[in-house]
């Protein structure tokens, strides 16, 4: 057992967390190109925590341009034992009102520009995604949101679709006969990512609209978006210190942190060293050796 060191990949509306101790923005190459921005790296408590803006400062990337392959691996090559990921969310529910948090447990990819693994051709590598969502990781999560005020539901489907655009009307009724709760544009493949790099994962949305299903409300649109998110950029800040405090101080296992067990399937003498060399951080605990 250590402790615990936890990354936090701050969507629009968090860019910063003013709260850390002692921090500074540490550059980090990775073998999958540049990350998003430096990693605000700092204290909270006895935690150390390592803050990544997921668009760049100014919000520079769209959800497309994203590199989650290099965001993911710099995060673990800088330390992090898990990762949150705060983002803001459109509902797809009556009772999921803008201005509530939500940690869903399921996820559904709709994405198709994105790098969604760090395997493949010479290294090739089926993770489970059964639950995408660390329910230790995200109970905590539950827990500090509602210690910082704010109205929480547990649980439910988040669909990430590819962006930028919002959905269409249609696209919009679909998901919801799918079940979907909650809609992002970021979640995936973030969260597959941090899978292969046995990282424990939890989301936290805060709703910010209803999409443009429901009948009377106003399709959503940035500046509906950026103005819920003002007003809960307190809450979200004070999530995260929350969490960090509620954190214990030694990190049990969990068995994500061991997911590729039974992941790899290239045989030894079929692997490509050069991708081998690339998977030190994400893989190195199976590869190394
Ligand atoms: C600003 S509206 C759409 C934008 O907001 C969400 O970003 P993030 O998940 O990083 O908080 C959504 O996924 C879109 O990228
Ligand atoms: N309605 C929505 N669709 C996709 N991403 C979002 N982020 C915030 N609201 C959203």
């Amino acid at each position: 057992m250590g402790g615990w060191t936890l990354g936090v990949i701050g969507g629009s509306g968090l860019y910063a967390i003013d709260a850390l101790e002692d921090q500074q923005w540490i550059e980090v190459e990775t073998p999958w190109g540049k990350p998003s921005d430096a990693l605000l790296k700092g204290r909270i408590g006895d935690v150390t925590l390592i803050f990544l803006p997921r668009h760049g400062r100014g919000h520079r990337l769209s959800p497309s341009e994203i590199n989650y392959r290099a965001n993911i691996d710099a995060l673990k090559r800088a330390g992090c034992t898990d990762i949150l990921s705060v983002s803001a969310v459109g509902s797809l529910r009556e009772h999921l009102a803008p201005g509530m948090f939500a940690v869903p447990d399921q996820l559904i990819d709709r994405t198709w520009l994105r790098q969604p693994s760090f395997f493949g051709s010479g290294m090739v590598a089926h993770v489970s995604m059964a639950d995408p969502v660390c329910p230790r990781l995200a109970g905590f999560a539950v827990a500090a949101a509602r210690g910082a005020g704010a109205v929480v539901a547990e649980g439910g489907t988040h669909i990430t679709i590819e962006g930028p655009q919002f959905s269409t009307r249609a696209e919009s009724h679909l998901y919801r006969s799918w079940n979907c709760d909650l809609i992002g544009m970021t979640a995936m493949p973030e969260a597959k990512l941090a899978r292969e790099a046995e990282l424990p994962y939890a989301l936290v949305g805060m709703v910010t609209d209803y999409d443009c299903w429901r009948e009377g409300e106003d399709h959503v649109d940035v500046a509906s978006v950026m103005k819920v998110m003002a007003g809960n950029a307190r809450a979200a800040r004070a999530m995260v210190r929350e969490i960090a405090l509620a954190l214990p101080t030694e990190r049990e296992a969990s068995p994500i942190d061991a997911a590729l067990d039974f992941a790899l399937i290239t045989a030894p003498d079929a692997r490509d060293p050069a991708l081998v060399a690339r998977l030190d951080a994400v893989a190195g605990r199976v590869l190394r050796g």
